[in-house]
């Protein structure tokens, strides 16, 4: 979606969208090549008259010049960055109404010059939305209605009916066009939000899955490989967890799990990042964070689980869980490596009796039993 030719860079300037912005980017593209090719052809209009092989009338000569200078000002201005698109597209209608206005006054010479407000009722609804396009198509229409007697030479009655069918018949095509296609851009977006959603959380506890939860390890590594930064990741398992599925049934598991992820997340900083990686088993990365410091993490996560108090059919559940720290730096190892270490202090703390936290290569354990 952002990958761009030399004629999209040459037109849009170097504008990234999101994934999520696809209407905007097919908005703000087709704006700058309206804005262009806007300004080229009035450009060639006014060479036309300068060689003289489009007489027009003087006024309306400087108003293109003009017209066809700020358009062009307002292309420059809007290239490569998606945020003014806004304000330039009412930038643009405001340019476009006031020239083909011009055009109708001045240009008498010229009967098929009302045709240059036929343009505007597309642009309005596919830059502006509906209800800009419904209002646009309005103006026009009583506008036109209105001015025609005060023209040089008026349309006759006849074109000017005509004229006014087609505006609104033009006005109610794009109105149908512009709602269903802003509504089914909205509806896939909200899709493929879902969709992302559904690919990267766990469905019980809204954690991040494994897959999303060493992806973002992954980047982060990559990241920061140049500046060395430390990281932790603390490996959490809980103990003895097949027994409270088979003395309390898989339901009260599932109420363990999710209370589990409910108190590490309301434990943890908003920069650190948590993921559901097993059944039992959730992976937590602190970027930026020294081994020990992490350790201190992991026992505060630790003790905040011991001390969880839970029922289940009116009955008390107790849960402990242990805990396995390992430090890193980024750009020395991978994230794999980091979770194998992890992995390996975990062990280390179930061995030593489980209910504490543990760290490689010496047994760092914090918490007596
Ligand atoms: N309720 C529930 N149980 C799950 C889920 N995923 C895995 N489990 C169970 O978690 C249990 C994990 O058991 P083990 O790997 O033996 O670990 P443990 O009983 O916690 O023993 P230690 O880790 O050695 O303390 C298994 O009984 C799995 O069926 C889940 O989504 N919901």
């Amino acid at each position: 979606m952002n990958t761009q030719s030399w004629l999209g860079r040459l037109l849009y300037g170097a504008t990234h969208f999101e994934d999520n912005e696809e209407y905007l980017a097919f908005q703000f593209r087709f704006l700058c090549v309206l804005m262009s090719a806007g300004a080229v052809a009035t450009l060639v209009f006014v060479l036309a008259a300068a060689t003289g092989d489009n007489p027009m009338d003087p006024t309306h000569l400087r108003m293109m010049s003009v017209f066809s200078v700020l358009v062009l000002a307002l292309w420059a201005w809007l290239r490569g960055h998606k945020h003014r698109f806004k304000a330039a597209a009412w930038l643009y209608l405001a340019l476009c109404m006031v020239e083909f206005s011009s055009a109708l006054v001045h240009v008498s010479a010229d009967e098929l010059r009302v045709l240059w407000f036929f343009l505007n009722i597309p642009g309005a609804y596919l830059l502006l939305g509906s209800r800009v396009g419904l209002t646009v198509t309005a103006l026009t229409v009583v506008g036109l209605g209105l001015g025609n007697a005060h023209l040089a030479r008026p349309y006759s009655p006849n074109a000017m009916m005509t004229a006014m069918v087609v505006l609104v018949y033009l006005g109610l095509f794009f109105h149908a066009y512009s709602s269903r296609s802003v509504s089914y851009f909205k509806r896939m977006r909200h899709s493929n939000e879902r969709l992302a959603t559904l690919a990267s959380r766990d469905p019980l506890t809204q954690l991040l899955n494994a897959r999303a939860y060493y992806q973002w390890c992954d980047h982060w590594l990559l990241g920061a490989a140049r500046s060395g930064a430390s990281c932790t990741v603390l490996f959490v398992d809980l103990d003895h967890f097949k027994r409270i599925n088979d003395e309390r049934g898989h339901a009260a598991g599932d109420e363990v799990l999710k209370a589990v992820a409910t108190t590490l997340s309301e434990a943890l900083r908003r920069s650190d990042v948590l993921g559901r990686i097993g059944g039992e088993e959730f992976s937590i990365f602190l970027p930026d964070t020294e081994p020990q410091q992490g350790a201190e993490v992991a026992e505060k996560l630790r003790q905040a689980i011991e001390q969880l108090s839970l029922s289940f059919d009116g009955r008390a559940l107790r849960v402990t869980a242990s805990v396995g720290v390992a430090g890193a730096q980024a750009g020395r190892s991978s994230m794999s490596a980091i979770q194998q270490q992890a992995d390996q202090a975990m062990y280390l703390a179930k061995a030593g009796g489980r209910n504490r936290v543990s760290m490689l290569p010496l047994d760092a354990s914090l918490s007596p039993t």
